[in-house]
């Protein structure tokens, strides 16, 4: 499969390694593979060596928005991989396109990558005002607007499927998540509210945020769900 057969207008499971010899294991249950370069080894030689069938969500998540890598040549990496044919998107923040990162998601589109514009918050869940500007600012920012916050309630993780369900109403393309384990079911259910991408690890041992689901479960899950 190439970038070019996979777009964002239904949802999509995307299963997250840091090893993309994993793939194989993710085929039965995923749509893409998230590939979280910022926890990879040799990221851009895995890259060059991608002879599987799923198309690549390439991650280089900093260590200022909970990931490990750091500023130096993040986004050339980025780039750099946008240029492979099974890469289909890229992440980028949007703290990171705020401050000057254009040029990259510019990049990625000519070489046909999609861009998910993403904001995390590992400490909690906004309030609704600023949870619905953060969703805007993503959404207007990339091809989806991804956001992942954290629930301590279940009033937490209504608040967050309410703006995913009012802002896809409006035409917006989103993608959302409560992270911890009282949002977990989040994963399952936001899909029906119109999130279009989930996560879960191909290892269940290598979550890469709280609360996930392993992959066979979140696919279950989600298409019981889904009515279809
Ligand atoms: O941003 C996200 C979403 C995520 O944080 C989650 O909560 O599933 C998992 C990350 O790998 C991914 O980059």
């Amino acid at each position: 499969m190439t970038s070019d057969t996979l777009d964002f207008e239904r949802f999509r499971l995307a299963a997250s390694t840091a090893t993309l010899a994993d793939e194989p294991a993710a085929r039965d249950h995923a749509d893409l593979v998230e590939f979280r370069m910022d926890l990879a080894e040799d990221p851009l030689d895995q890259l060059a060596d991608y002879d599987g069938d799923l198309p690549l969500l390439c991650t280089n998540r900093p260590t200022w928005e909970g990931g490990e890598a750091d500023d130096d040549g993040r986004l050339d990496a980025l780039e750099a991989a946008s240029e492979h044919d099974a890469v289909a998107a890229i992440d980028v923040e949007i703290a990171a396109i705020e401050d000057g990162a254009q040029p990259t998601l510019d990049y990625a589109h000519e070489h046909d990558a999609a861009v998910v514009a993403s904001v995390h918050d590992f400490e909690g869940t906004p309030e609704s005002e600023r949870l619905a500007r953060l969703l805007a600012r993503a959404a207007a920012a990339g091809d989806v607007g991804k956001l992942a916050v954290t629930a301590e309630t279940r009033e937490e993780t209504l608040r967050l499927l309410s703006i995913t369900h009012a802002m896809t109403r409006e035409g917006a393309t989103v993608a959302t998540m409560a992270m911890g384990e009282v949002g977990a079911h989040t994963r399952a259910v936001a899909p029906g509210y119109g999130s279009k991408i989930g996560y879960a690890p191909v290892d269940p041992s290598d979550a890469t945020a709280p609360g996930q689901y392993d992959l066979e479960t979140l696919a279950e899950l989600v298409e019981s769900l889904s009515g279809e």
